[in-house]
């Protein structure tokens, strides 16, 4: 299908706050940056290419929405930008030091390490694997009683954290996965948010009512990670005193035969324990935020969910999803990857600027915090035509090509682009054609959509959805 041959006609303008028409004053902003953070911005910001704001609060920020100035500071000159303290600090408190956090040499010395996971020829070995965990999430949909309403995020991140579990994660999390998704939700949802500590540069130990919330949560994600490192430590110590057949070669076990290597650049154990900890919190809530977003979308404009159904009806037909039929859904993926710029599951990436720079003509002091921000860059008055509209039709072959390459940042770009970007992608072209293959989702009436920042883009009081059978 070409963007030339569409069978649907765009006019679905799914829900979003409505950017303030002036800058809100300091107490209004806390309030919406600790409640949630989409909140905060104004019109201008999303028609202009930048904007300088010298808080006194926050000191002095740089928001850049000009594709070239985000290429210099993701691409061109991204040894100067480092995350920032506000999101190191979220980041430490929730997935700890691993791949993510990290920066400089042991930055490096990691995605060394995890790249060979990630290589496209590795990823599509894992299709066999996600098709299974995709087709046992269509059984449980297939299970229900015709009618019933679920909540489309945490049907997503169970099947997402099944995919992990058969991938990157062989010997499973030992705990059910339903369990694990609502304990990663309520962490994320406590640990995951801007608090006011963090404005201030407080202490993070002091209690807030959300990091209490999240406690029992983070000790339940903990506990699972120590046991799991454990006992595959444990399996591998038996592997070397000769008795280690069918060792598995996933996630855990370049994590640990790194750590053991004398060479002075393995990972530490808690780099081990960190590296667990992200790659199960980024490796799936954000590609079932994804899911569960083009449910909702595909629920607003039923022209392009007919047209999505009728593809995944020709290319899959009764058979299984193979590489080859993968590469055919393509309105499948491009509903997806609309979805990813109308809710970005990474709403924010921050960046300070270590030395003095120009950016764009512009000096910029060391120190500045960069913000580019898909969920404004992806909104963008000046970057795309009718930017509020669903139009799956962007992202296909005729029109896709005409994206500036830094106006579309889902993945971010650069070196830490997400080393988990074509996994993601195929997963989730995988899951949905899975799940539209057999039932149909409509958004409850009346259900509200409030769309939220707590590191990722999540949906306040869920996506409720009611399942029918489709044949
Ligand atoms: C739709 C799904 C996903 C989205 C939208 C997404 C988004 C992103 C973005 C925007 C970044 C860059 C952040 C920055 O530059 O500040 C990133 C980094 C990362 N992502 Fe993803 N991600 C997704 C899925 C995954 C998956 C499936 C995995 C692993 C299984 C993963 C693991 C990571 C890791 C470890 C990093 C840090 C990379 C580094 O700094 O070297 N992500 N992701």
């Amino acid at each position: 299908m070409t963007a030339a041959s569409l069978p649907f006609v765009a006019a679905y303008r799914p829900p979003a706050p409505v950017p303030h028409a002036a800058p809100l004053k300091p107490r209004q902003y806390i309030r919406a940056l600790t409640d949630n953070p989409l909140t905060i911005w104004t019109q201008a910001q999303f028609e202009e290419l930048y904007i300088q704001i010298d808080g006194r609060l926050l000191g002095p920020r740089l928001i850049i929405n000009d594709p070239e100035g985000i290429r210099h500071v993701l691409v061109d000159n991204e040894a100067n930008y480092l995350r920032d303290d506000l999101q190191k600090r979220i980041l430490t408190r929730t997935i700890g030091l691993g791949l993510f956090a990290a920066e400089g040499q042991a930055w490096r010395a990691q995605r060394r390490i995890l790249a060979p996971l990630f290589a496209p020829r590795a990823v599509g070995g894992f299709l066999p694997a996600m098709v299974e965990a995709a087709a046992a999430g269509a059984r449980r949909l297939a299970a229900l009683p015709e009618g019933s309403v679920i909540d489309a995020a945490p049907m997503m991140s169970a099947i997402a954290l099944d995919v992990l579990e058969r991938t990157l994660f062989r010997e499973g999390f030992g705990v059910p996965l339903a369990e694990l998704s609502r304990h990663s939700n309520a962490f994320i949802e406590g640990a995951g948010g801007v608090s006011l500590l963090d404005l201030f540069g407080l202490p993070s130990w002091i209690p807030t009512w959300r990091a209490l919330r999240a406690h029992r949560s983070r000790r339940f994600i903990g506990d699972m990670v120590d046991r799991m490192v454990a006992e595959r430590r444990a399996r591998l110590a038996a592997g070397a005193a000769g008795t280690g057949e069918g060792e598995i070669r996933d996630l855990l076990a370049l994590l640990l035969d790194a750590a053991d290597r004398e060479t002075g650049i393995g990972l530490s154990n808690r780099e081990v324990r960190d590296n667990v900890l992200t790659f199960i919190g980024a490796g799936h809530e954000t590609t079932a935020g994804a899911l569960a977003w083009t449910l909702l979308l595909l629920s607003g404009a039923p022209d392009v969910r007919a047209a999505v159904e009728a593809e995944i009806d020709s290319v899959l037909g009764a058979g299984p999803v193979t590489a080859e039929t993968v590469a055919d859904l393509v309105l499948t993926r491009a509903a997806i990857e609309e979805a990813m710029r109308l809710y970005p599951s990474a709403p924010f990436l921050g960046r300070a600027a270590v030395k003095d720079d120009v950016i764009g003509g512009r000096p910029v002091k060391a120190g500045t915090i960069v913000m580019i921000v898909p969920w404004i860059i992806h909104r963008h008055q000046r970057l795309w035509s009718d930017p509020g509209l669903f139009d799956p039709g962007r992202f296909l072959p005729g029109r896709r090509d005409l994206i500036p390459r830094y106006a579309y940042l889902p993945f971010g770009a650069g070196p830490r682009v997400c080393i988990g970007s074509v996994f993601a992608l195929q997963e989730a072209v995988v899951v949905l054609a899975n799940a539209l293959r057999d039932h149909r989702f409509d958004l409850v009436e009346g259900a509200r959509i409030e769309p939220t920042q707590r590191i990722t883009l999540r949906a306040r009081h869920g996506i409720p959805m009611r399942v029918s059978r489709r044949r």
